[in-house]
């Protein structure tokens, strides 16, 4: 579980009394998460999120996952919106960690998506892309192209623990995206972990997005990229052509992609299954077990990378009429 900071009733009473969130009635840490720690208040005024943030969290970044949050929530996307101190601040203090409150998001995420949530995810992240790009602050993707060599030689010498093949296919893969990663493609805010875990969904309807604590400013086509990887396979490792184009056909009715887009996806979703495969790796040759960090398993995202290798043509994605081989418009 998640809560790596026990807080007590009197600390935080005292932290939210800088808040207009009328009275504390009850609060509890939440188990599920990673990086932060999480509690669920109840107050006289409704529910809300208490994150503390952890190490992992560089605290400068703070303002700008909270502010872009509260930019999109003003443009009308549903995700959780911080709460303003009386000081005007988002951001405070508490049990010797940065803290802030946001609003809580109704919903649940779902552990079996199908292609209808496919097709509302596409159209929800479209949105949230054309909301973001009046967001004004900027933050360089930290877990792009330039940086994934220097992550995966950290973990190199016990790569073959996890997997024999891994040390070849890794290099192999770092030289052809290195090479070849595209540089032209529109940019924007993306929300770079778009997992059906920080999705939430209310009667079977997208309800908002959580965790913007990958945010940054990055080519958003990427971003649906992470979320072909993250959606639309199944537990059997195979792609699911009905889920992704699902997922496409959602994005592309709000913001249609661009042939240079479209044509970038087997590159873009290997660079994405690349990174996944590489953090999660990292965790697990380096994290002890026992620890509270729940360790994902870097293996699936090594038979994601076998899939997007083979993929000749962005149609195999789901997209059977959109791109020829010429690369126009069919
Ligand atoms: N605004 C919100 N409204 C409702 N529930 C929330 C909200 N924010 C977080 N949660 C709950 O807390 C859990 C953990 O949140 P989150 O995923 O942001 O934590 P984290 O430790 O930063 O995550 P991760 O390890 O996935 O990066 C979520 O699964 C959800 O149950
Ligand atoms: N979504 C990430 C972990 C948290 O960011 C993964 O599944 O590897």
């Amino acid at each position: 579980m998640a809560v790596y900071t026990d807080i007590n009733e009197v600390e935080l009473a005292a932290f939210l009394s800088n808040y207009n969130i009328g009275t504390l009635t009850s609060y509890k840490g939440i188990a599920e998460g990673v990086e932060n720690t999480n509690y669920l208040l109840h107050t006289t005024a409704g529910a809300f999120i208490l994150t503390l943030y952890e190490k992992r969290v560089n605290p400068q970044e703070l303002p700008f996952f909270l502010k872009l949050m509260q930019h999109l929530s003003a443009e009308g996307l549903e995700c959780p919106q911080p709460v303003v101190a009386g000081n005007g601040e988002m951001i405070g203090e508490l049990a010797g960690r940065p803290a802030a409150i946001v609003t809580f998001l109704e919903g649940m995420w779902l552990r079996k998506p199908a292609a209808e949530h496919c097709e509302a995810l596409g159209v929800g992240l479209a949105q949230m892309h054309l909301a973001g790009q009046s967001f004004t602050m900027e933050r360089k993707n930290g877990l792009t192209v330039d940086n994934w060599r220097p992550l995966w030689q950290q973990s190199l010498a016990h790569a073959d623990k996890i997997e024999p093949a891994l040390i070849d296919e890794a290099e192999a893969d770092l030289a052809y995206l290195e090479a070849n990663w595209p540089q032209d493609l529109p940019r924007g805010v993306i929300h770079a972990d778009l997992f059906p875990d920080n999705v939430f969904f209310l009667n079977d309807k997208l309800s908002g997005f959580i965790d913007f604590y990958f945010a940054c400013t990055d080519i958003l086509a990427y971003d649906v990229a992470v979320c072909l990887n993250a959606w639309c396979f199944e537990k059997d490792h195979s792609y699911n052509q009905t889920k992704g184009a699902a997922l496409l056909r959602g994005y592309n009715s709000v913001r249609p992609l661009s042939v240079a887009e479209t044509e970038a996806l087997p590159i873009l979703s290997r660079g994405a299954a690349l990174r996944f495969m590489l953090t999660r790796l990292y965790d697990w040759l380096t994290v002890p077990d026992g620890t509270f960090v729940v360790k994902k398993d870097p293996m699936e995202y090594v038979r994601k990378l076998r899939f997007h290798r083979q993929v000749e043509n962005a149609s195999e994605y789901g997209l059977p009429n959109a791109v020829s081989t010429s690369g126009e418009h069919a």
